[in-house]
């Protein structure tokens, strides 16, 4: 469905490299999640992919291919016919994307009638419908309420049935579970695993917390100062990190016995853009780091997974 090769993203007027070799691929009905702490680069990697980057940012390199179709290459008239359509987003904030002086329902019938082709009779229930799909109770009474008079767990429900209306074959959530409190959280993050189930969607999913990755992603591609490090099956990242700095998100997350969790946030500050050292840009922050550590290294094979690591072959590290 997606196919990421050695993206690179430029920012800034002197065209500072923020992102660079991002190589990913999603298949129809798989999910992949993105995860790294704030700045290393989730965010300008699924902008690029759904044509939305902000001001000053570049794809300056690679190529973005959905379901075949290259988007390198898209001028705007046709990313609006692929935005909405083929590829559709889910993010932090959802109130922040619905009109407040509309009613949930009117915004969904709109999508409904623009994206499917509906008639203005037939929006209304096909919009009840597709709320009560996405779990929501008394979707017909919903179907009249202002976004001020929903929960942040409903409202992000209203929106993924926004963000789906038009049958897309990716969805990109970024956040889209951040703000919820747990409980929510989870109930959303089922939602999604179920739409990718049903509907054999494809998702891309953007977190910096590797409990929510686990919770429905296949794979996981772990993100440091603008780089992928590691990426593999999820299961086995997380049960044999390959990468000390995967080892160290692992000790943050709040997974399997949460009495375990180390709350002491990874000492030290990844480098910045324009600031990045030549070699493993992680060295100043790993315990494990040599000499061998300050030449440049590549994204290497290890088993089931790749790996940006000189000594991912024979460091023993610790998973959950
Ligand atoms: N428009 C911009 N102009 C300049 N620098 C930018 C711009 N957008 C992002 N950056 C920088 O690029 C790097 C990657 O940012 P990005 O938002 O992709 O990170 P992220 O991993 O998604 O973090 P977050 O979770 O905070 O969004 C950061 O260092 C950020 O400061």
């Amino acid at each position: 469905m997606l196919r990421v090769d050695d993206l690179r993203v430029t920012v800034g007027a002197e065209g500072t490299e923020a992102v660079r070799q991002v190589s990913l691929t999603v298949h129809k009905g798989e999910s992949l999640g993105l995860v790294g702490e704030s700045g290393s680069g989730k965010t300008l990697t699924c902008r690029a992919v759904l044509g939305v980057l902000p001001p000053g940012a570049t794809v300056a390199g690679g190529r973005i291919t959905l379901d075949g179709t290259d988007l390198t290459t898209l001028d705007r008239r046709g990313w609006d016919r692929i935005r909405g359509g083929r590829v559709a987003a889910v993010f932090q904030d959802p109130a922040s994307y619905l009109n407040p002086s509309l009613t949930v329902g009117r915004q969904l019938a709109e999508q409904l009638r623009l994206k499917r082709g509906l008639r203005r009779g037939e929006t209304r229930a096909a919009a009840v419908e597709l709320l009560e799909a996405m779990g929501i109770r008394r979707a017909s009474a919903v179907f009249g309420q202002y976004p001020h008079e929903l929960s942040g767990g409903m409202l992000q429900r209203a929106l993924i049935a926004i963000a789906v209306a038009g049958d897309p074959g990716l969805l990109v959530a970024d956040e889209a579970t951040t703000a919820l409190d747990p409980a929510v959280q989870a109930e959303v993050l089922e939602l999604l695993a179920d739409l990718r189930e049903r509907r054999g969607l494809a998702l891309l999913l953007v977190s910096h917390d590797l409990a929510v990755v686990a919770q429905v992603c296949d794979r996981v591609a772990v993100f440091y100062a603008g780089e992928i490090v590691e990426q593999g099956p999820t299961a086995d990242v997380i049960a044999n990190p390959r990468h000390p700095y995967t080892e160290a998100l692992l000790r943050v997350a709040s997974l399997g016995d949460w009495r375990r969790r180390d709350l002491a946030v990874i000492p030290g500050r990844p480098p910045e853009p324009g600031a990045y050292p030549p070699g493993c840009r992680f060295a100043a922050r790993c315990g494990f780091a040599t000499e061998r550590c300050a030449e440049p290294v590549g994204l290497a094979g290890v088993d089931d997974r790749v790996v940006r690591c000189v000594r991912a072959a024979e460091l023993a590290l610790v998973g959950a």
